[in-house]
């Protein structure tokens, strides 16, 4: 190691490498762990790939601006069967051409912090924001209920019109089929985590079944996006602006007639696979983050009844809007706070080397998988005093604005930070100030709350139920 210049790290096996000692329900504990023993930069095998995890966020963004740090991981997922297409998945020239198409969409559809449509998508999530509330106060003065279902469906609705531009009602066959897909498929890629690493693996029984699953759901959501596709095109004819991501890349593609890059990057295979990341993107992350804030205010009552107070304050009985967000401090910072505590991707998204670089004197080669270990960061008690500890005031300054230290990355950094970070926040925010304004939220039990998470592809809470009591 010390020839070659590389990371130092521990002892590895053979073929395996240092999978055997991985804890297979916290992985990023494990790997928090070799951090404090080799430092924020360290290298080990997992199975056949070099991997080096990096669990300090001025390395991480300095790493992540680099282009030779813009690939993803060699994992057989990414490239096996995602096949290299969509955008999470994608590298080189595919990737340059759709992050940016998809940017520009996003930021035309309103997910901006300017511009003229940022209204619009307020009210279209408000929409739904006000759909939930009714629905909940329907249940009764104190309702009992696992927010899952809930926040599953009315953030997978806001997601559904932006994405497909199709709002289907709570009890519709095919939304549940697609949501029943997501979820296990979720799971499937969790469990599914070896397989990337030894490739002989993929052909035991066990693993053919799960792969199976993955191709199989993957096909069949394909299939139902053709007749989405088929009715937003004849919806398209009227001459309307354009108001969602299917009718965006339609237009696009149109605008590429006759280039090389409509059949390149503008073909089917490319567009099924984009609106399955936009859509797996989008609702996973911002669900497990409102399943975990509306859990920590349960958990935290008088934290809870003072962002209420400066909700109150602010906006008297009027609901929130996205013009209010700098005003109400209190209740960015204990949004983002719970990003901190609870990682929802905790050992991030890896990315791929594209060519051999330099992360702090280190000399990395091409073909090593970048861990940008987020649940270190985010709880190392150098940076966070008591990082076991919710204080939505380490977000605040003197002035008692809200602001974002530099070790905070739930979206990552660099070149390939997440591209829906603003949609993300508009949803947080609008979600967690109306429920707050609506409801008092407490846990069913208040002797048994367990806010310790269920590692797959996200760290998510454990099943559990809260009452939400009309206020
Ligand atoms: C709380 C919510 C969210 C969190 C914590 C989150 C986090 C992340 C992270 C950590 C990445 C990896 C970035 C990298 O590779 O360096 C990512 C990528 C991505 N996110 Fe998000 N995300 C959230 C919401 C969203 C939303 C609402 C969208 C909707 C458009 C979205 C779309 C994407 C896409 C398409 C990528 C892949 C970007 C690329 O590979 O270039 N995310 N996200």
């Amino acid at each position: 190691q010390k020839n070659r210049n590389l990371p130092p790290g521990p002892w590895n096996l053979p073929v395996i490498g240092y999978l055997a000692w991985l804890d297979p329900k916290s992985p990023y504990l494990t790997l928090t762990n070799l951090s404090r023993r080799y430092g924020p930069i360290y290298g080990l095998y997992l199975g056949s790939i070099y991997t080096v995890v990096v669990s300090d966020a001025k390395a991480v963004k300095k790493t992540f601006n680099k282009d030779a740090a813009c690939g993803r991981a060699p994992l057989h997922l990414t490239h096996g069967i995602m096949k290299g297409y969509g955008l999470i998945c994608a590298e080189g020239e595919l990737w340059k051409d759709q992050r940016k198409f998809v940017h520009n969409t996003l930021r035309a559809l309103g997910a901006s912090r300017v511009g003229q449509n940022r209204e619009k998508m307020q009210n279209l999530i408000l929409d739904d924001v006000q759909e939930l509330v009714q629905y909940i106060k329907a249940l009764g003065d104190k309702a009992v209920v696992d927010p899952l279902e809930l926040l599953r469906h009315n953030l997978g609705s806001v997601i559904n019109k932006v994405v497909f531009g199709v709002s289907w009602p709570r009890d519709d066959e095919t939304w549940k089929w697609l949501q029943d897909l997501q979820e296990e498929g979720t799971k499937l890629i969790g469990i599914a985590g070896p397989l990337n690493f030894l490739p002989f693996l993929r052909f035991l029984p066990k693993s053919k079944q799960t792969i199976r699953f993955l191709i199989e759901g993957k096909q069949k959501t394909h299939e139902m996006y053709k007749k989405i596709i088929d009715e937003q095109r004849e919806l398209m004819k009227n001459g309307d602006e354009v108001s969602n991501f299917i009718q965006a890349f339609l237009a696009e593609k149109e605008k590429r007639r006759g280039t090389d890059s409509y059949n390149k990057f503008y073909n089917d295979e490319q567009f099924h696979h984009l609106l399955a990341d936009i859509f797996g993107a989008s609702l996973d992350t911002t669900l497990t983050t409102l399943r975990w804030y509306l859990l920590y205010l349960a958990a935290h009552e008088a934290i809870q009844q003072k962002i209420r107070q400066q909700l109150c304050d602010i906006l008297g009985d009027n609901p929130p809007t996205l013009e209010d967000m700098s005003a109400l401090s209190l209740l960015e910072a204990s949004i983002a706070e719970v990003q901190r505590i609870r990682s929802v991707v905790p050992v991030g998204i890896p990315h791929g080397s594209l060519d051999q670089l330099e992360i702090a004197g280190y000399v990395v080669p091409k073909g090593t998988m970048i861990v940008p270990l987020q649940w270190a960061i985010h709880m190392n008690p150098e940076i966070w005093e008591e990082p076991d500890l919710y204080k939505p005031e380490r977000f605040i300054d003197d002035q008692g604005k809200f602001f974002k230290p530099e070790s905070f990355i739930p979206f990552q950094t660099g070149k390939r930070m997440c591209v829906g970070d603003e949609l993300a926040r508009m949803f947080l925010f609008l979600f967690g100030a109306t429920l707050i304004q609506n409801f008092y939220i407490s846990c069913e039990d208040k002797n048994n709350i367990d806010l310790n998470g269920d590692c797959g592809i996200t760290l998510t809470p454990k099943p559990h139920k809260l009452v939400f009591a009309k206020l």
